[in-house]
């Protein structure tokens, strides 16, 4: 597990120009660890949406696992895979509230994310019945809390469910800092992305897998900032270092791609 220059970070001032379809493709390539967009949205605008959070933050709910917890606004889509209506229930409930705040941070990183990066579409993913998936989940780690080494991969994940999503091509991840910690709260991502043999490391009853599986593999650790929006490709291995102080809160989405022209994209939560 080393640092690595060749595993590493690259940061882009909005409106710069360095935002383009060849950075999204070096992701999916496993060739860039972290996008990281500075100033994408105005000051303004986060904290608006952060005192708008604060007014619904006691519908968070808290799912334990033996080896860790996620306290969420919005369901995750990864935790309804094997009952999606409630997940569909659960996401409009959630949008409904958020509403009610008049909460619209995720609709703006994807209109800020459709400019920066030439897109010609970013919308929530529905199926064809004309289901739609919620936009965002609003994660919050509060002192104490890690998350486990995991990946996410849709592609994988849906693919007995008959979900759309389980056609899509490629998965990133899209992560919105909405309130930074004191201390912690590193995100760790691996230059390893899953292979079908390494769920001989999955940890029984829990989440995740054994650092075992990224053994040797380079490492990055980026500690996000408020108002930072970056970019991972989730199917390489990451886990979130424990957080200390304030709550490390966050409004995370999926970006998925259904071909390989990469400008036309779908987002779920
Ligand atoms: O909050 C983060 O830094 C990463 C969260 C995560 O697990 C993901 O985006 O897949
Ligand atoms: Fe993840």
């Amino acid at each position: 597990m080393t640092e690595n220059e060749n595993w590493t970070r690259v940061e882009c001032d909005a409106g710069g120009g360095q935002a383009d379809q060849d950075l999204l493709r070096r992701l999916i390539d496993g060739d860039v660890a972290v996008v990281r967009l500075r100033g994408l949205l105005p000051a303004a605008e986060f904290a608006a949406n952060r005192e708008r959070l604060r007014r619904i933050f006691s519908d968070a709910t808290t799912t334990r696992y033996v080896n860790g917890a996620l306290t969420t606004i919005g369901p995750y889509l990864a935790k309804y895979l094997s009952r999606p209506d409630d997940y569909f229930t659960a996401a409009r409930a959630a949008e409904n509230r958020l509403d009610e705040v008049s909460f619209d941070l995720s609709a703006q990183v994807r209109q800020a994310l459709t400019k920066e990066f030439g897109l010609h579409s970013l919308r929530p993913a529905e199926e064809p019945d004309g289901r739609r998936y919620g936009d965002a989940v609003v994660r919050v780690h509060a002192d104490g809390v890690s998350n486990p080494l995991h990946n996410d991969n849709i592609m994988r994940d849906a693919r007995d469910t008959g979900l759309a999503l389980a056609g899509l091509r490629h998965q990133l991840s899209c992560v919105v800092c909405v309130e930074e910690c004191d201390e912690g709260g590193e995100l760790r991502i691996y230059q390893r992305s899953w292979r079908p043999e390494d769920e001989a490391f999955k940890i029984d009853g829990g989440l995740g897998y054994d650092a075992g599986v990224v053994a040797g593999a380079p490492v990055h650790t980026f500690r996000p900032r408020a108002e930072d929006v970056y970019l991972i490709n989730p199917t390489h291995y990451h886990e979130i270092e424990r957080v200390h102080g304030a709550d490390r809160t966050t409004l995370g989405f999926f970006v998925g791609f259904p071909g390989e022209s990469l400008t036309d994209a779908v987002v779920w939560g």
